[in-house]
């Protein structure tokens, strides 16, 4: 009973894993063979393409019929020879052998070349069908978050031509050895029906062995696919962060990594490898039996009879010999087809999921984003793609043109997550989002995308139809600052490796220039200049501020303040607040007082700062330290109030600070503060500047380095 349930499952098994198969199949030949959806392949080209097949099957059977004509001539001309009375007669039906074979080599060449043509044809449609998938609505972005869906990129350059060669090699030789064995079974049935027979079940017994040897094969053909895929991008992956590595001296580890990949690819070849032996046993024993199996029957045939002649057991043997070596071929068909259909099941389950990615599902809400001539967010709330982590909270904010917006906020708390949701790459939530048209907004990146091109089509980035003149070219680079890059290269048409020679702060200067160069109306910053010097940031500023665009930044630098209108800032638990910059700079400076209030009694370490400038300047009880008590009378009567810090802050109106506003800058105390002055030490403010005491009796005051 038990044995009956197990049988049953695995008939069910083998049966739904067919119905898989053929899906697949159906998946990848339909919208080429048998377009049924609109805007499909047009018609003209469908009717090429089958007109090519028919020619090829049409060809395919013409040398069939030539080798079976061939077998006949072959068996007339060994009774002619044995016969040896007509000379003339011989070397008549060897000029018919000769050309037939002649035919025969011609066009079997003729099919193996139609055989590839095809195959390419198809090949480039279904290149051009993916990659359409690929770059449609950015499902290239979006498969990122399908971790079930391993290296995307493999199965696009390196899976798709197989599939193509494999189908038509398959179909192809299956049906001329098809063919072929009902041809040499109709002969041979002319001769001797036992024969016949004999074969036609002994075909039967092979196939049913040959199909499970392929089965495994099949298994094993996917997971080395998998695993060389893996191995791939083991190495392009120390490619890509080289210099990191280097920086590390991290070779051992990469070398573990990459050395266990490969040998999980080369447990998988050894498994190969032992099923093939098996197979290829299998297979030749197979095909040996046959001739064995002819002459044992045909043998005492002609000994005892007088109807069989010489020529016709010749013909018998070859025709039996022709029928096994199709038989084998058509077998390790099978063999090779267990490659063809791992191909096809990964192309498949790639189109499955670059469609999934890109179609809107009716149960999971989405942020709705409408066109318009200024950026809104009403009553956003945005969660992570998987919908794990809600990023910001019933956001509503308006930022109309001419008047910036500054998001900032600890990290990880979703800064760089709205700007993408702006751009539409993550819509999952509930809530409106007003924007302009995507052409009218220019991303920045913190780390700037470097295109595989030219300095033209770098500097001309996104725009691939901008005409340039290399005297405007010369002036923008001036404009950003990277003049000297033109004498480091051969002008503006050369490619070059630019993402290894330029280092991160050009990279930066490069992407402003493309801003300048597209000038949109509004322009995202996500850090964008946090590898670039404060000069160089501020020329950047000024100049996109000159082009009029709008700008959303995510920064933390004080010295990005200046070039926005309001401020957004995320906080804990997807809580917001939205002030002017001024408002948000006094709400901070407020907050700074109030904290170095609280810390009445700091502990610093004078001794060991005198020693080392470079050791922390506030350290842990148990260090040599001397206790300053700051009398509370100290603070109130000079505390400057939080408007005074706001513009010591922007440092608007007064450009020199006393002891007392920098104390409101830092937590040290006063007595520190003069201390450090009269050292003619600096000090790191809490706005992120560092400060220096002018000892000019004429000044005496603080300034910013
Ligand atoms: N692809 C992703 N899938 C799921 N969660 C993500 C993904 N990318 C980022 N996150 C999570 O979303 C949250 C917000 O990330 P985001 O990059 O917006 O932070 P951020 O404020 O810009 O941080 P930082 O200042 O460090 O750049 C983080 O908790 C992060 O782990």
């Amino acid at each position: 009973m038990a044995k009956q349930v197990i049988q049953d499952q695995s008939i069910l098994n083998a049966t739904s894993t067919f119905a898989k198969f053929w899906q697949n199949i159906k998946a990848i030949t339909e919208p080429y063979w048998y377009p049924t959806k609109p805007g499909g392949r047009a018609f003209s080209d469908v009717i090429r393409a089958w007109g090519m097949m028919t020619l090829l099957i049409v060809l395919i059977m013409a040398v069939v019929g030539l080798n079976a004509f061939n077998s006949f001539v072959s068996n007339y001309l060994v009774d002619v020879i044995i016969e040896k009375e007509d000379f003339t007669k011989f070397v008549e039906t060897l000029a018919v052998f000769a050309l037939g074979l002649l035919l025969v080599t011609l066009l079997v060449g003729f099919v193996k070349f139609l055989t590839k043509r095809i195959a390419l044809d198809w090949y480039e449609w279904l290149n051009d069908w993916i990659l359409e998938k690929y770059f449609s609505e950015r499902a290239y972005y979006r498969i990122n978050f399908k971790s079930d869906l391993d290296n995307p990129d493999q199965r696009l350059s390196q899976e798709i031509e197989p599939i193509t060669s494999n189908a038509l090699n398959f179909l192809a030789t299956s049906l001329e050895k098809v063919l072929e064995m009902g041809t040499f079974i109709v002969i041979l049935w002319s001769i001797s029906q036992l024969v016949a027979l004999i074969l036609v079940g002994w075909t039967i017994v092979g196939n049913l062995i040959g199909i499970y040897l392929t089965q495994e094969l099949n298994k094993i053909n996917q997971e080395e696919l998998e695993l060389k895929a893996n191995y791939n991008y083991a190495i392009t992956h120390v490619r890509n962060h080289a210099e990191s590595i280097a920086f590390f001296k991290g070779e051992s580890q990469e070398i573990n990594i990459i050395d266990r990949r490969f040998n999980s690819v080369l447990n998988s070849a050894k498994r190969k490898i032992d099923w093939e032996r098996s197979t290829e046993i299998f297979n030749r024993g197979y095909q040996a039996a046959i001739q064995v199996f002819t002459f044992i029957i045909l043998g005492p045939l002609y000994f005892n009879s007088d109807d069989l002649t010489f020529g016709q057991v010749g013909q018998a043997c070859l025709a039996a010999n022709l029928f096994a070596n199709a038989l084998g071929e058509l077998i390790r068909q099978f063999g090779t087809s267990g490659r063809f259909s791992s191909y096809v099941e990964r192309l498949s389950e790639f189109s499955e999921a670059l469609e999934e990615v890109t179609k809107n599902s009716d149960n999971l809400s989405t942020i709705k984003i409408l066109e318009d001539n200024h950026l809104a967010f009403e009553n956003v709330t945005l969660q992570t793609p998987n919908y794990e982590q809600v990023i910001v909270e019933n956001l509503s904010l308006t930022v109309t043109p001419g008047a910036g917006l500054l998001i900032v906020g600890p990290s990880g708390r979703g800064k760089s997550s709205l700007l993408r949701a702006i751009a539409g790459l993550w819509s999952a939530g509930t809530g409106i989002l007003l924007r302009p048209p995507l052409e009218e907004v220019l991303f920045l990146p913190q780390r700037p995308y470097i295109i595989l091109g030219t300095l033209r089509e770098q500097l001309l980035y996104p725009n691939e139809h901008l005409e340039k003149t290399d005297t405007e070219l010369i002036a923008l680079l001036q404009t950003v600052n990277l003049q000297n890059l033109l004498s480091r290269v051969d002008g503006f048409d050369t490619e070059m490796p630019w993402e290894n020679m330029l280092s991160l702060g050009e990279q930066q200067r490069l992407a402003f220039a493309r801003v300048l160069v597209t000038r949109p109306r509004f322009t995202i910053l996500d850090e964008a200049t946090s590898a670039l010097d404060l000069n160089n940031e501020n020329n950047l500023y000024q100049q996109l501020q000159a082009s009029q665009t709008t700008f959303i930044s995510v920064g933390h630098r004080e010295s990005i303040f200046d070039y926005h209108q309001w401020v957004l800032e995320l906080s804990q638990d997807s809580h917001w607040q939205l002030l002017t910059v001024q408002d948000y700079r006094r709400q901070k400076a407020k907050e700074m007082m109030d904290i170095s209030a609280d810390n009445s009694q700091i502990t610093i370490d004078i001794s060991s700062n005198e020693q080392s400038p470079l050791k922390p300047e506030i350290v842990p009880l148990d260090h040599p330290q001397i206790t300053i008590d700051i009398p509370s009378d100290e603070q109130s009567p000079t505390e400057p109030q939080p408007e005074e810090i706001a513009d010591i802050v922007s440092n608007k109106t007064i450009v020199g600070l006393s002891h007392t506003q920098m104390k409101a800058l830092t937590n040290y105390s006063l007595s520190t503060i003069r201390s450090r002055a009269s050292l003619g030490k600096s000090i790191k403010a809490t706005d992120g500047c560092t400060y220096y005491y002018n000892k000019d009796k004429n000044v005496l005051k603080w300034f910013r380095v």
